[in-house]
């Protein structure tokens, strides 16, 4: 203990159960290749009881949660204290100053662009008006796989194919066909793919802060970081210039027009610049398409491994569609009533269960001194919460390990009524309270209506007959290592 820094920070601090600790890097050497995985075990061992544990990563004193009690105590009881982030200067470029509703902290700045997007941009109401974007994406991808099934034994790329419906259906909510003019939905992918490389995971300036001011490591992030955002800052111009120079459209309201649109018509309202809406569209595109794709992929992973699951979700969807959609080209819309296909939901939902994509959240920090389950946990306190351990905590969860969606289906045992909007603490892959996910709808819309059609149209296999390789790699969120590649056969 002599060893760590005797601020009035970490002495309070210091009752919270902790594993040994190395001096200068304390907890870090800890925290392995998949950090999710890594602080479930080491709460297990050495967290104690109440659900919280202290590490000391570097320099910085971070609290684990791994209770849905210790979460809930974090996220409900005092959600207002826990509701900021941690600073993070490669954030403050990319994100326009932290303008947008993911990295800000807690305050005014926040609150208007989360209200901006839960009161206009992602309601139950828009996400709605943009079905007929993800109908055509659906059925762009259901083409393309029909066209592999066409090719006997052709391996689909469905990792690609499920990355490029993520990220085409936020291109056409945030801009509508002008996107895929020039091919600029195509340069997404590869702008999404460097801002999570330049976060990274657990990156070593995140907790020697003081070290990073003048690290050459942390000079070449912020350089890499600037590159980045001038790149995002020209497809943005080019986006938002676009819909200032048409010509007027009808009035636009919150239902009509993409996101561009209606932040237009939104900026005397919210005293909206230029950088408040590229620093939201920043989140959509950062927080909203590798999200979706995720859980898409690790579901259709998840069903090839169990084919009991897989035959049960299409007798569902086949037996339940009951309009002719033999033809192809003619997919499930959402007017085949998706919501009711019980079994499609619960894979989703179990799918969330074992594969939050985002395990440990963003890190959360805390404003004011705040009593936690019998420990005081200081203003400005660095708290990550483990939701993917806590949606395998065998305290909980029946064979918390095995994928079975029949625990969310009425019989199903206590989980069946559980839901992810954030009331559950045993269950919270979109998080809860103020910093919950506001993507939720969207989300959710987009995944089902995909997912339903890959499943109704095709049976896949395996090529080679081999098993899916299910190892992870944690980077802001969690992928499989390998890619997903199935052959997809016309449904018999
Ligand atoms: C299945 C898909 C998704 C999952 C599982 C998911 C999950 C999450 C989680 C766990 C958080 C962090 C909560 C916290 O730090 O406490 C979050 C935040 C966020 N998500 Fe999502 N998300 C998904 C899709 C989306 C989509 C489609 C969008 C946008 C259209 C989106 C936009 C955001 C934003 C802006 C935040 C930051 C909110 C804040 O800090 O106040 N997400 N999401």
């Amino acid at each position: 203990r002599l060893l760590w820094p005797r601020s009035k920070q970490l002495q309070t601090l210091s009752r919270i159960p902790s594993p040994p600790a190395l001096p200068i890097v304390g907890h870090l050497h800890l925290v392995g290749s998949l950090p999710h995985v890594s602080l479930r075990d080491l709460a297990a061992k050495h967290g104690g009881t109440r659900g919280l544990m202290l590490l000391r990563l570097g320099s910085v004193p971070t609290v684990i949660v791994s209770t849905p009690s210790a979460a809930e105590a974090v996220l409900r009881t005092h959600d207002r204290v826990f509701s900021s982030r941690p600073s993070n200067p490669l954030a403050g470029v990319l994100f326009y100053g932290l303008l947008d509703a993911g990295f800000a902290p807690y305050g005014e700045r926040w609150r208007q662009a989360k209200l901006l997007l839960t009161a206009h941009l992602l309601t139950a109401k828009k996400v709605r008006s943009f079905r007929g974007a993800r109908e055509a994406e659906a059925r762009r991808a259901v083409a393309a796989a029909r066209d592999a099934a066409m090719d006997a034994g052709e391996v689909l790329d469905v990792s690609a194919l499920l990355m490029a419906y993520a990220n085409d259906v936020m291109c056409r909510a945030v801009s509508g066909s002008f996107f895929f003019e020039d091919g600029r939905n195509r340069i997404i992918p590869d702008l999404t793919a460097v801002v999570k490389d330049v976060f990274g995971a657990f990156k070593l300036q995140d907790y020697f802060p003081a070290m990073a001011r003048v690290d050459v490591l942390s000079r070449s992030s912020l350089g890499k970081a600037m590159a980045l955002r001038k790149r995002w800052d020209e497809l943005f111009d080019t986006l938002i210039d676009f819909h200032a120079q048409r010509p007027p459209q009808k009035t636009i309201g919150d239902d009509d027009g993409d996101f561009i649109d209606v932040m237009l018509s939104l900026t005397d309202e919210y005293g909206l610049t230029r950088d408040h809406i590229k620093a939201i569209l920043m989140n959509m595109f950062n927080a909203g398409t590798d999200t979706t794709y995720l859980v898409h992929e690790f579901a259709m992973a998840e069903l090839m491994r169990h084919p009991h699951a897989m035959a049960k979700v299409q007798a569902e969807l086949r037996g339940k569609v009951t309009k002719n959609k033999e033809e192809f080209l003619e997919i499930l819309t959402e007017d085949d009533d998706l919501s009711s296909m019980a079994y499609l939901r619960a894979v989703i939902k179990e799918t969330l269960r074992l594969h939050p994509p985002g395990p440990l959240f963003l890190p959360h920090l805390s404003t004011a001194d705040c009593e936690v389950e019998g420990y005081m946990i200081p203003a400005g306190t660095t708290v990550m919460i483990n939701a993917w351990g806590i949606g395998r905590d065998p305290g909980f969860w029946e064979d918390p390990e095995e994928f079975k969606p029949e625990r969310f289906l009425e019989g199903g045992g206590h989980a069946a009524h559980v839901e992810y909007r954030g009331q559950d603490f045993n269950y919270i892959p979109f998080g809860s309270g103020r910093r919950i996910c506001p993507g939720m709808n969207f989300g959710i819309a987009s995944l089902e209506i995909m997912l339903a059609n890959l499943l109704y149209h095709f049976d896949w296999e395996v090529p080679g007959g081999k098993g899916i390789d299910m190892t992870e790699k944690f980077g802001v969120t969690v992928h499989r290592k390998e890619k997903l590649m199935l052959i997809p056969k016309l449904k018999r």
